[in-house]
């Protein structure tokens, strides 16, 4: 296993920052997820770790050797990508075989053969070695496609985007596999991605990053419930947050007050958002801090503007008194209706405040 690091590493295309300054030190076999919007540098950081374009400023290790003037054969990864392109005149067992070929065209053939065997085996295609790519689904292609990076045994795995053409059903089942192919072999894996849920179930580590610079680098269930920053907050979860800008009160019972909403805040709220009280914040609200009753004793009033039903939740979109929307989730069988009066209580252990200015977390105590 190997531990991959970036250290002040910087890339420039004429005046555009494609990365700007880039520590990340990647630990032996962690899957990391580079995950973020389009040209926010993902991509660039894969290429840079795989020697496709150069850096012009800072270190690339691999297994702790300095890897910037390493040429990509001789720096031990395997890269799949979007396009996985297999070879449409080879079988399976060809196409699998042929990194090996490439780079030792007199291997024997018990050795090819027993390779290709476990790769196979750990990939569940042992029936399929005889078929030619048009005869296998999207799934089987792009296994293949894991295959062949696969078999030469290489230290670190980079994937970029490799599921994006896949249908929705489709991407999620591979996404088991390729974590369990992880936990099978081990191997440290980079993998490029635009989709936080596929960051969020594959990755023991996410780095998000925005605009060409890392915003967090944390497992996911960190980031999820501690971001960093407002972007951070934005781009994970199913659901945008709703950001609200407003002040935490401690007056009749600590409060969160925008210009065009109330919410009260439970008890838990004294210890996480109470240092803030007085000073202007903006809050991320998921659907799932606000927990709806009904009636409003104890708690704020709001109207039920619509309700969308999302597998096991009921998604209901609300009207605070104030005029402010906000999303609370719900459980369907509760049976909230469009119209209902309903009452609003904040989980504040579940809230984040930031800095207006900066967008950086408040955290007590920090
Ligand atoms: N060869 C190039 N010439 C000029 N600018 C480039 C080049 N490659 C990348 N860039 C720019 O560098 C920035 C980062 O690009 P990068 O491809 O790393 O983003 P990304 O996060 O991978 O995006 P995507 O998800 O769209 O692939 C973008 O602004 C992009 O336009």
């Amino acid at each position: 296993m190997t531990s991959v690091t970036f250290a002040g590493v910087r890339k420039t295309y004429g005046d555009a920052v494609a990365l700007a300054g880039l520590d990340l030190a990647i630990e032996p076999g962690e899957f990391v997820a580079l995950l973020g919007p389009s040209g926010s540098g993902k991509t660039t950081t894969l290429n840079l770790l795989a020697g496709l374009i150069d850096a012009d400023d800072g270190e690339i290790r691999i297994g702790g050797r300095v890897v910037n003037d390493v040429t990509p054969d001789r720096r031990d990864i395997a890269m799949v990508f979007q396009n996985y392109a297999l070879y449409p005149h080879l079988t399976v067992f060809e196409n699998l075989e042929f990194p090996l070929r490439a780079r030792d065209r007199r291997v024997a053939a018990t050795v090819v053969e027993a390779k290709v065997d476990r790769v196979a085996g750990t990939l569940g295609l042992g029936d399929l070695l005889h078929r030619y790519p048009k005869e296998l689904s999207g799934g089987q292609q792009q296994r293949v496609a894991l295959g062949r990076a696969m078999i030469r045994e290489p230290k670190v795995f980079l994937l970029d985007e490799p599921l994006s053409n896949l249908d929705a059903r489709l991407r999620i089942r591979m996404r088991r596999d390729i974590k369990a192919l992880h936990e099978a072999i081990g191997s440290t894996i980079v993998y490029v991605t635009h989709d936080q849920a596929e960051a969020m179930t594959l990755a023991t580590r996410i780095a998000v990053f925005a605009e060409g610079r890392l915003q967090q680098f944390a497992s996911p269930a960190e980031i999820y419930a501690r971001p960093a920053n407002l972007f951070v907050a934005g781009f994970l979860g199913e659901r945008e947050p709703v950001l609200m800008a407003g002040r935490i009160e401690t007056g009749d019972g600590l409060a969160f007050v925008a210009p065009d909403g109330r919410l009260a805040l439970d008890a838990a709220a004294a210890r996480h958002l109470a240092p803030f009280a007085g000073r202007p914040v903006v809050l991320c609200i998921r659907a799932e801090a606000l927990r709806p009753s009904r009636g409003t004793d104890g708690a704020d009033g709001a109207v039920v503007a619509q309700v969308e039903l999302s597998g096991p939740d009921a998604i209901l979109y609300c009207r605070l008194d104030g005029g402010a929307e906000v999303v609370a989730r719900a459980d369907p069988a509760d049976g909230f209706a469009k119209g209902d009066r309903i009452g609003l209580t904040a989980d504040a252990a579940r809230l984040t405040a930031f800095d207006p200015t900066t967008g950086a977390a408040l955290r007590a105590g920090e």
